[in-house]
């Protein structure tokens, strides 16, 4: 792989022996991809922080690293960890606190601590960038809405490329790694409107192309719904890549790229047939996967205004974002909590303990991403819920 003389220079040591390893790692890496040389990188996005994923040899190679002095010469964000910042949720003290020794270590190095799977909601990503992101269903927004260039790229390998600010050139940031092969159809006459739907679309369109890229031409009904596709699209795709046509900015290049895509039809009304769920047995509603933005925080509010205020039956807990928080007044959120409706920050139930430290064990969710980690990663059962539809199964039930 060719390497500039600054990038030789790295290599060598001559700006220590953290960002040597770093690129160590990142060269042997690009080699073994083929990579004809390495890219700098705009903005960092890091997975893979929750203690509950990365235990003590994860806390301690992140403090190793912190203690080298070692620095990120990019914007760094980092994705949700297995706390919540503002409120324990009754998690184990020792978990707490070697959660926010993983924290500290990140911010030593220089981590903006957004602690959020939706950074791509609060930065501005030039098209025809380039960037080092972990976090499937950020890679593939940030692919799809801003044209902008990332790998899915594994969370410990953001960390190293975020020291160095530079990706190897290969995959999803080759014009030919982004050349789509199928273009998928979606039949009918509304536009998509449910999240629950466009998830189950999005996984639909990923069994369907396997290794492919798809063209996607669909009515899409706005952003919740776009991420939910999204997010479960890339849960399910190996490449987290996917142009929307209209939407995804030089999208007749895309189309243009094309030679001989496969079409495949796909009928919404077949996706809308096997989204009905009988079941009603759940211990709590969790909304959030990717975490909720300000318009879908603010809908919930609505909703509840509608209600007259009412008190849910059941608990619904929220996935969001600090600006979020800060946007919203002292009074909505007391009104959300006296309502039962929980704001939860900074983490993801994915990766954290907290739904079994507040007694759920079966949630009604809407995210198709998170019915397939729940019972993988934290041994949380579902039931599937649609958009508003899983709020009326809390406060009717
Ligand atoms: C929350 C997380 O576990 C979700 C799975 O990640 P992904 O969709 O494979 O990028 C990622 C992480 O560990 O930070």
């Amino acid at each position: 792989m060719y390497l500039s003389r600054y990038e030789e220079a790295m290599l060598r040591g001559d700006y220590g022996d953290a960002i040597a390893r770093a690129m160590q790692v990142i060269v042997r890496v690009g080699d073994v991809l083929k990579a004809d040389k390495l890219l700098d990188i705009e903005t960092a996005h890091i997975a893979g922080v929750s203690y509950l994923t990365i235990g003590d040899p994860g806390l301690e190679y992140l403090e190793d690293l912190a203690k080298s002095n070692a620095r990120f010469r990019v914007f760094t964000t980092v994705n949700p960890v297995g706390i919540d910042m503002l409120n324990d949720w009754g998690i184990d003290k020792e978990f707490i606190d070697k959660q926010w020794r993983i924290i500290n270590a990140l911010k030593s190095m220089g981590a903006s601590l957004w602690l959020t799977c939706t950074p791509y909601e609060y930065l501005r990503i030039r098209p025809r960038t380039y960037h080092a992101w972990a976090e499937s269903n950020a890679v593939a927004y940030v692919n799809a809405i801003y044209d902008a260039w990332t790998e899915k790229l594994p969370g410990p390998f953001v960390v190293l490329s975020a020291l160095v600010g530079k990706v190897p050139r290969y995959g999803l940031y080759t014009i030919n790694g982004r050349t789509p092969t199928h273009i998928v159809r979606v039949k009918g006459n509304q536009p998509i409107t449910d999240p629950l739907i466009a998830g189950l679309l999005g996984k639909r369109i990923a069994e369907s192309v396997s290794d492919g890229k798809p063209y996607l031409v669909a009515k899409l009904g706005g952003n919740a719904v776009i991420k939910q596709l999204l997010a479960s699209y890339a849960t399910y795709s190996p490449h987290a890549f996917i142009v929307i046509d209209g939407i995804t900015p030089n999208y007749k290049e895309y189309f243009a790229m094309m030679s001989r895509p496969e079409v495949i039809d796909i009928d919404i009304n077949d996706i809308i047939k096997d989204a009905k769920t009988q079941a009603r047995n759940f211990d709590a509603v969790f909304l959030g996967c990717p975490h909720y933005g300000i318009d879908e925080v603010l809908s919930v509010v609505n909703y509840v205004r509608n209600r007259g205020f009412k008190r849910a039956k059941k608990p619904i807990y929220i996935a969001t974002t600090p600006f979020v928080i800060n946007s919203l007044s002292q009074g909505i959120i007391n009104m959300l909590k006296d309502s039962n409706i929980h704001l939860v920050l900074t983490t993801c139930p994915v990766v954290s303990p907290f739904l079994k430290s507040v007694r759920v064990n079966i949630v009604a969710t809407e995210s198709v991403k998170q019915m397939y980690y729940l019972p993988k990663m934290v041994g949380i059962n579902y039931i599937s819920c649609d958009g508003i539809e899983c709020l009326d199964l809390a406060f009717d039930d």
